[in-house]
């Protein structure tokens, strides 16, 4: 065992340019974080990211802002995907050994009247809206309806989501819960086959002041074989979850877990994963760069929430021992600056970086996201699907 503890964390949808196959998702020219650094006009100030090497990861297109180190005190380098989606379990999954390569079920014209049938049935209330929709948009719109009515809204995106979104006034949380479980129960098969249903609850008395909660879950599909988490667990290490990382996973392969209320909470939690003694993993999500910025297409918050982030991975780093790995990377883009409010397909960044190598280099276009799995199985000894190609040799200064 190189490293007694790896730390990684999801920074949820900050992509770092079009992949090879952007045309396939019509994503051609999405560019994530390079489209923030031009809406912040160089003054996206990322110290920490900057000094691990987010500057050194392309050269051709600098993130304006964002300056390529000499001497970077990480290992940098990118992750193209191979799933066939671009959604977060896409993404997830994958850089735990298993690519997604069936397609997930679709809804772009709704779900089905059969299923929506069997919704109301067992709810007692009515389904409305049923297409796709911006979550914030579909409560303000039909918002003050639900209150009246009790109806459900069920939308879904250009992912495979259905979603239910729910005034917690009239519809209470638990109940809420309770339908989207049923719903998933429903949808792990075909036809429908979907990702996640995704529970929205959100608080307010009129169109004007609907705020979402952070109460929301996603009940995503069990993962369709054993994940680099479920080999680690039963190899006898720790996998602590930070955020939703236990819902994408359905739980499986995770020790502990705990939701958070958002990144600032999502780093609170990390940081306090350095102070425990555990062996093996911390894996963090967080998903407030692509709820609350990405898909509202607000590249001044994500711009800011990065600067956040920033600050709080100042005070992570500090935190960590000489046999502490810390790996930061994200499951996909999603462009503020692009077309639409979907995700984007993306290569997204890679940065690795332990006290006890400060000699940072290049690990260059990895050609799946598998690879941080593969890595992290190599550390401990555990052995994986083959899915990935372990890049812990460059990580470990030779003595
Ligand atoms: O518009 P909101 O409700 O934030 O939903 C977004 O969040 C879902 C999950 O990331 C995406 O598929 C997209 O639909
Ligand atoms: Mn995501
Ligand atoms: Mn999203």
């Amino acid at each position: 065992m190189q490293f007694k503890r790896v730390f990684t964390i999801v920074i949820d949808s900050v992509g770092i340019g079009a992949a090879q196959d952007a045309a396939t998702f019509d994503d051609e020219g999405a560019d994530t974080l390079g489209h923030i650094g031009q809406a912040w006009q160089g003054k996206l100030h990322l110290p920490n990211l900057q000094r691990l090497g987010l500057g050194n990861i392309r050269s051709m297109q600098p993130i304006p802002g964002v300056v390529a180190q000499a001497e970077p005190s990480g290992f940098y380098g990118k992750m193209q995907e191979q799933s066939v989606g671009k959604d977060s379990m896409d993404g997830h999954w994958e850089m735990m050994g298993v690519p997604v390569k069936e397609p997930l079920g679709f809804f772009p014209n709704g779900f089905p009247q059969a299923l929506i049938d069997q919704i109301e049935d067992f709810s007692g209330r009515s389904v409305i809206v049923n297409k796709p929709y911006s979550g914030t948009e579909v409560i303000r719109d039909y918002g003050e309806e639900q209150l009246k009515t009790g109806a459900l809204i069920v939308y879904t995106s250009g992912d495979s989501v259905l979603q239910i979104a729910a005034n917690t006034a009239v519809i209470p949380l638990a109940e809420l819960y309770r339908i989207c479980e049923y719903v998933r129960s429903l949808t792990i098969d075909q036809p429908y086959r979907i990702g996640r249903i995704i529970a929205r609850p959100y608080e307010g008395k009129q169109a004007t002041d609907f705020k979402r909660t952070s109460d929301r879950r996603d009940y995503a599909l069990p993962p369709t074989s054993a994940t680099d988490l479920d080999r680690l667990k039963q190899a006898g290490y720790d996998v602590l979850a930070v955020g939703k990382i236990n819902d994408i996973f359905s739980g499986q392969g995770i020790t502990s877990g705990v939701h958070t209320t958002s990144n600032t909470n999502g780093m609170e939690e990390t940081i306090a994963n350095t102070e425990r003694d555990f062996t093996g993993l911390s894996f963090t999500n967080l998903v407030d760069f692509d709820a609350m910025y990405g898909h509202r297409r607000d590249p001044k918050g994500y711009g800011e929430a990065l600067m956040a982030f920033d600050r709080d991975l100042g005070n992570l780093l500090g935190q960590l021992k000489g046999d502490d790995l810390l790996m930061i990377t994200a499951d996909h883009g999603n462009d503020p600056g692009f077309k639409g409010t979907d995700h984007t397909r993306e290569y997204v960044p890679l940065l690795a970086y332990t006290p006890s190598n400060e000699e940072g280099q290049s690990l260059g276009t990895r050609s799946t996201y598998a690879d941080l799995g593969a890595t992290i199985l190599d550390n401990f000894g555990v052995t994986g699907n083959g899915a990935g190609q372990s890049f812990l040799a460059t990580l470990v200064k030779e003595k």
